[in-house]
């Protein structure tokens, strides 16, 4: 597609631009949750899809964005709601933005050195979480939490280092 583009921030027309869509399964995200025994419980129904990411496929050079909307749906796992797998961004460590479309939700953003911080995410809110912060979102609400987030496009994703900070404060971890 072509890289200069003004389009509405909507799942459904990012699909007509040929967005790439990225489903996240819970069996996917099992680890995530402490009630493993509710996890079994709702994967005897169905595999239910946590959240959809829509890409879109224009080529990205170091000097763009990555510029792409979620929609994280509603429900929960025992007692803990919908979430995000949660990365940090390694090198370079930039920061990301989050702009709420729809829903209400928050995005807890956690530093390397283990400072916990929770920012609302909700429509007509910007969250942002700064270089060397990592970050996940978790839909509270009931409904779908829908939301654009951007970040430099030559980010590498690092999921070793939310699994082992794994988003909780350093006397819960
Ligand atoms: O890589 P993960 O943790 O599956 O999540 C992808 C999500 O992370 C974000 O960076 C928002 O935190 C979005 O791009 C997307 O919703």
């Amino acid at each position: 597609m072509d890289k200069c583009f003004s389009i509405p921030l909507k799942p459904a027309d990012y699909k007509s631009y040929g967005a790439l869509v990225t489903r996240r399964t819970l069996s996917q995200l099992k680890a995530l949750y402490v009630d493993q025994a509710a996890v079994e419980r709702l994967l005897e129904d169905g595999d239910p899809t946590v959240y959809e990411v829509y890409e879109l496929p224009y080529p990205n050079d170091e000097t763009d964005l990555l510029a792409n909307i979620t929609v994280l749906h509603p429900g929960q796992v025992g007692d803990e709601f919908f979430m995000t797998k949660g990365h940090f961004h390694g090198e370079p460590d930039t920061a990301e933005a989050v702009i709420g479309i729809a829903g209400r939700g928050e995005m807890l953003i956690q530093h390397r050195g283990g400072e916990l911080r929770s920012l609302l995410v909700a429509e007509g809110y910007i969250s942002y979480s700064p270089g060397g912060w990592g970050h996940r979102v978790i839909n509270s609400g009931d409904e779908e939490l829908v939301f654009f987030a951007v970040s430099g496009a030559n980010i590498r994703h690092d999921y070793e280092t939310a699994a082992r900070l794994n988003f909780k404060a350093p006397e819960q971890a």
